[in-house]
């Protein structure tokens, strides 16, 4: 069997990944976007605003801007960026989360600027970090965190781009899916632990995956569960086990009107102590 039939869904877009840094590394050299990231105003503050929404409404959501992804195909065809960002903020949302993969996503870098300069909430920049290059480029975008997907990444290689965000003043998010990349993840500095629930080899989504590993989880870390989350019943699952912030995508961006689905999820859910 050669490498490309066994290749996941994950080790592909990263492959592609590694060869869009490489041309736009000679497009835009690193010396110009270390000028940019320079001039940018500070990051502002990512898992602060998680911890106001916890302690304001009971939780804190992370709510994702993405047209399309490889499990679902189209999601959202009428795609406006500033209007969702916006409208996302109004009901209550603690962070916002876009996608700025182009080729499996169809996000663009112009997205993440769009959504921020319409809101005021900080900005994850989701993307498949592959290269120190774009952690830079990110903080350059505006973005205030940055995601760290511990399967795609060496331990060297997740401490030096977890270094030069923290540098930036910019939050992580660390992405684990099980007890090996958990374990991994513990070692970095970031208190910021996403449990994804689907696993990206496979494209299947378990919540059971969160409950599986949050006893393993010390004190002091910052859990968010993400991916596969829907509805009041799904934040109340997670709140039994203390999980209380969450990445929430597809669920919100196949509603017609993001605010009032936002504004439903949390009064559904309710305020649980
Ligand atoms: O969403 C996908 O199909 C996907 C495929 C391959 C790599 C990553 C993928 N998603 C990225 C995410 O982490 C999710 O967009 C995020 O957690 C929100 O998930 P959901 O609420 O299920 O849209």
């Amino acid at each position: 069997m050669n490498a490309t039939a066994t290749a996941t869904v994950l080790d592909r877009i990263c492959a592609e990944k590694r060869k869009q840094v490489a041309e736009q590394k000679s497009r835009r050299p690193i010396q110009e976007l270390l000028k940019r990231a320079q001039d940018q105003a500070p990051p502002r503050g990512f898992a602060a605003s998680l911890d106001r929404k916890v302690a304001e409404l009971g939780w804190g959501l992370i709510t994702e801007i993405k047209k399309a992804s490889p499990s679902a195909g189209i999601i959202r065809p009428d795609f406006k960026p500033e209007l969702l960002a916006r409208a996302y903020q109004r009901g209550g949302a603690a962070c916002l989360s876009v996608l700025t993969d182009q080729k499996f996503f169809q996000g663009t870098d112009a997205d993440l600027g769009a959504a921020r300069s319409a809101c005021d909430i900080p900005v994850l920049r989701k993307d498949f970090m592959v290269d120190p290059y774009q952690i830079v480029e990110a903080r350059a975008l505006g973005a205030d965190c940055i995601l760290l997907i511990v399967a795609s990444l060496t331990d060297a290689e997740l401490g030096q781009m977890e270094d030069i965000a923290l540098g930036y003043g910019m939050d992580v998010l660390i992405e684990v899916h099980d007890e090996a990349e958990l374990e991994r993840a513990l070692k970095l500095k970031s208190p910021l632990i996403g449990i994804n629930n689907r696993d990206l080899k496979i494209m299947k989504t378990d919540l059971a995956t969160t409950e599986r590993l949050v006893p393993l989880i010390p004190e002091g870390k910052i859990i968010v569960s993400e991916s596969g989350l829907e509805g009041p019943g799904d934040l109340r699952r997670m709140a039994a086990i203390g999980v209380k912030r969450f990445l929430i995508g597809e669920a919100l961006m196949r509603r017609p009107d993001v605010e009032q689905a936002v504004k439903v999820l949390l009064a559904g859910a309710g305020k649980v102590e």
